[in-house]
């Protein structure tokens, strides 16, 4: 089946050019919205790669290089190449298993072999990333006789259990950390690795307790993991093992890891803890040890490259909804009620730009990545005196990276080398007040900070499955050999990626992107620039 998105600015005719027939009807398909279908295969096809995009996936092309679309997906398919163990050491894998009861790949001798079943994923199995029109290469001088020449496709290793796995499961210590702040989420994922290594024939499953700090402290020893202990865990919020910010050096780390003799280490963190898994890789990887490294991505800011979304971000924003409507009950049954609520996001503006988009109820929504006055003919302060004139009420919902331009900068960074942010919602409130006192406008303002309330909840049910099948993949991308990858979801596809470019850069909010242009309609705000 294809797709195209015309809502991300492809350009009809070029389809037509493709080679692609069109049948007008709406949907979602692979994440993006859609307007047509046709036959064949899923893409999503972008007219060209946007400004937002990190460097790395916005090469420079020499165009008049005849070649250059070969060279450019080669050197793509470098880049998402999966590290393998195989790369370091000279180790030869043993034929999964499965049991014919369950349909369950096993890692023992009692199953059926690995030829009996096809749900296994085959190592060259690709999930399309993107497909790419360049703008234009002929008018950069190339010759192009081909109508296809400008379309470039991107395509990433599926996730899955492989007919060959590097381990012998029983001899397999396998560890668990989880680090960075909190997300609904974590105990899900820590659950579904417990239960897929123990399907493989694991017996020793340990959870390194408070995050990378867990490698260091002498105080804090390993947490035995079974089916027993975790079968429950997903039904509360937070973290089973603990999570912690800061911590030991990579060295420390890795030398605990042999000390501890741990063969696969399940990290699930955001970009922070990925460079910390990346390092920790390529540091064994250094002092040749087999030891996979497999990152399960955790951010409720949603701001990690290349995945469709992170596990726990949907309940996220689900929570945030709920604030959202209390915020406007306050603000509608208020005589001139104006409702405030800040939310995550240090420098990427998803959860705000969702929850108001869920919610509906937002008429002004602040992002990091976009720029606002305060005050002024175009600010903030006078669309909501506008906002309390017309209607009566007014919801702002802001995210807390927003506006830090306005905020004495705290110069200090959290344990782990984040900049701790200033109170953008804190100084909205005060400014606001400010603003209807010095106009003589009465307004009854509340304010609702329900950052922890949000971070702590358990997952929702859409992301307790997405938990699941990630748990799942990570534990099967060790077993098949691969280290420093990470897990995710592609174009609803279960994929994996090399850790490096998954943190080439942050992801970010694009201003010129749909979805914006979709929140501002929603909201009906002005730009305040
Ligand atoms: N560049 C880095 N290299 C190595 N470790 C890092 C790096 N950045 C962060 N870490 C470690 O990763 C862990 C989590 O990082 P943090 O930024 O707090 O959260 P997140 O992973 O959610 O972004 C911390 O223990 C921190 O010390
Ligand atoms: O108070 P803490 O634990 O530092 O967490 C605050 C941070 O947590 C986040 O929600 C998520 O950050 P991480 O992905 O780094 O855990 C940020 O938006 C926010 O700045
Ligand atoms: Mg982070």
């Amino acid at each position: 089946m294809a797709f195209a998105a015309p809502s991300s600015g492809v350009d009809l005719v070029n389809l037509r050019q493709h080679g692609i027939r069109l049948h007008a009807s709406y949907g979602i398909a692979n994440s993006s919205y859609v307007r047509m279908r046709m036959i064949k295969r899923v893409i999503r096809a972008e007219s060209q790669i946007t400004s937002s995009e990190p460097p790395a996936m916005k090469p420079e092309i020499d165009f008049s290089d005849p070649d250059w679309k070969k060279h450019y997906q080669e050197d793509f398919d470098r880049r998402f190449n999966l590290p393998h163990l195989r790369d370091i050491l000279d180790i030869k894998p043993r034929p999964t298993t499965f049991s014919l009861k369950s349909r369950i790949p096993l890692g023992d001798d009692n199953g059926a072999a690995s030829d009996m079943w096809n749900g296994y994923v085959n190592d060259d199995d690709r999930a399309l990333l993107k497909v790419i029109k360049f703008a234009s290469p002929t008018s950069a001088g190339a010759e192009c006789i081909d109508p296809d020449c400008s379309w470039v496709e991107q395509w990433v290793h599926r996730a899955g259990p492989r007919k060959k796995i590097y381990y012998e499961p029983r001899e397999v210590k396998a560890g668990i950390v989880t680090c960075g702040g909190l997300c609904p989420g974590l105990n899900d994922v820590i659950r579904q690795i417990v239960l897929t290594l123990e399907k493989y024939g694991v017996k020793n499953i340990v959870g390194i307790p408070y995050g990378y700090r867990g490698f260091s402290d002498e105080g804090l020893s390993e947490v035995p993991l079974s089916r027993q202990v975790v079968q429950n865990i997903n039904l509360a919020g937070g973290s089973f093992l603990g999570v912690s910010r800061g911590g030991p050096h990579t060295s420390g780390i890795v030398d605990s890891i042999q000390a501890k003799r741990i063969d696969m280490l399940f990290i699930l963190g955001g970009d922070g803890t990925h460079a910390g898994a990346l390092a920790i890789h390529n540091e064994c990887r250094k002092r040749k040890l087999k030891v996979s490294i497999v990152g399960v991505p955790k951010t409720i800011d949603n701001d990690i490259l290349l995945m469709d979304k992170t596990f726990g971000f949907d309940s996220a924003v689900e929570e945030a909804q709920r604030v959202i409507n209390s915020a406007y009950v306050e603000a509608r049954s208020a005589y001139h009620g104006i409702g405030l609520v800040k939310l995550m996001g240090r420098s990427s503006g998803f959860i705000a730009m969702h929850a108001s988009l869920s919610s509906g109820q937002i008429d002004i929504c602040l992002i990091p990545e976009v720029p606002f006055n305060l005050e002024g003919p175009n600010g903030v302060l006078r669309h909501l005196e506008h906002l309390i004139k017309t209607k009566g009420n007014a919801v702002v919902c802001v995210a807390e990276g927003a506006g830090q331009e306005y905020l004495q900068k705290s110069n200090t960074t959290d344990a782990s080398g984040n900049v701790v942010l200033s109170d953008i919602g804190v100084h909205l409130q005060q400014q606001i007040k400010r603003h209807f006192k010095n106009i003589g406008v009465p307004a009854d303002l509340k304010y609702i900070d329900p950052t922890y309330m949000i971070r702590a909840i358990r997952a929702n049910a859409s992301d307790a499955i997405v938990c699941t099948v990630l748990g799942q993949n990570a534990v099967h991308g060790a077993f098949a050999g691969f280290s420093g990858i990470t897990t995710g979801i592609c174009n609803t596809h279960y994929v994996y990626f090399p850790i490096t470019e998954v943190i080439a850069s942050t992801r970010h909010v694009d201003p010129n992107s749909r979805m914006w242009h979709r929140c501002l309609t929603s909201t009906g705000q002005p730009d305040f620039v």
